[in-house]
């Protein structure tokens, strides 16, 4: 392992039965690193933030995180799961869903109030969401929520943050908002980054690298490098297009039972379909 990657995945093999869901993953991601995680539906990209949490023990290879193998409950790294959801009733105050994170198990002996307190601030402060910190959860916009999960996740000052989606079901201002706060806290302190994404389009001005994964396998590199027709047709084993739209860019596939072009990653608020038919 090179001494200044803080996360290796080195030949990474999962398998579901006799379904093979990632094949030999070769990734290694250096502190303040933002990875935008990539990957058509069923690609395996919770799968393999499950292997990086410790949660699942693949059946090939091995996760070193600061050079030593992954462990569950692993302080170093801060997780932000696929969108909770909130009632609008819900009955806690946006400082207070923060503050479950300090007390779960992993923080054993409960932290005296005031420097509770403080921690709770210092996370609040860092995703700029002090203003809205003292109103009910449920009453919050997407983004917000997301910020305030975000803040959870800091409050081990993890050196590694995985998000999972954290963009769907956000408009595409939010979307860029929330990108744009994780690559600054990135940067900021050092924290290298796995973002999930389905599409690509609100991470290619702040994303180090693109971590590509389609049919078992990956590519991995800057933008410019990965999201290209022929790697992307390597990855997926038959031919896929890069487009690149007005700025945006999208997979597609001459691949579907109309004989039609399918959107491979198109997100949620990435109308793909939209895109493709504007051609
Ligand atoms: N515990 C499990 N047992 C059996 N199959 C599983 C299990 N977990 C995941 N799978 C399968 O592995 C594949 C990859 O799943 P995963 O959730 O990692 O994909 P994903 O890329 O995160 O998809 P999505 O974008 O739809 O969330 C899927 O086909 C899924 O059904």
């Amino acid at each position: 392992m090179q001494k200044d990657n803080v996360l290796e995945l080195n030949q990474i093999g999962v398998r579901f039965g006799n379904r093979t869901v990632l094949e030999r993953i070769h990734v290694e991601i250096k502190a303040g690193e933002f990875v935008g995680l990539i990957g058509p539906n069923g690609a395996g990209k919770t799968t393999l933030l499950r292997v990086i949490l410790g949660l699942l023990s693949p059946n090939h290879g091995q996760v070193s995180v600061n050079g030593k193998p992954v462990r569950k409950s692993n302080r170093a790294i801060g997780y932000v799961p696929q969108k909770i959801h909130l009632d609008p009733d819900t009955p806690l105050r946006g400082r207070d869903l923060v503050g479950l994170g300090l007390d779960g198990h992993r923080w054993g002996v409960p932290l005296p109030s005031r420097s509770r307190k403080k921690k709770i601030d210092e996370v609040l402060s860092a995703v700029d969401a002090l203003r809205f910190a003292d109103a009910p959860v449920g009453k919050l916009s997407g983004g917000e929520q997301q910020r305030l999960l975000i803040a959870q996740a800091l409050l081990t000052d993890p050196q590694i943050l995985l998000l999972d989606e954290p963009l769907s079901n956000l408009d595409i201002r939010s979307a860029h908002e929330v990108v744009r706060l994780v690559a600054d806290i990135s940067k900021a302190r050092g924290i290298a980054v796995i973002l999930v994404a389905h599409d690509m389009n609100p991470l290619l001005s702040s994303m180090d690298k693109v971590l590509y994964l389609a049919e078992g396998h990956a590519a991995m590199g800057t933008v410019d490098d990965v999201i290209q027709s022929e790697v992307l047709s390597q990855l997926y084993g038959y031919d896929v297009e890069v487009l690149r739209v007005r700025g945006r860019v999208l997979v597609v596939s001459g691949q579907d039972t109309d004989g039609g072009v399918m959107d491979l990653t198109g997100g949620s608020h990435c109308d793909g379909h939209e895109d493709v038919s504007n051609l």
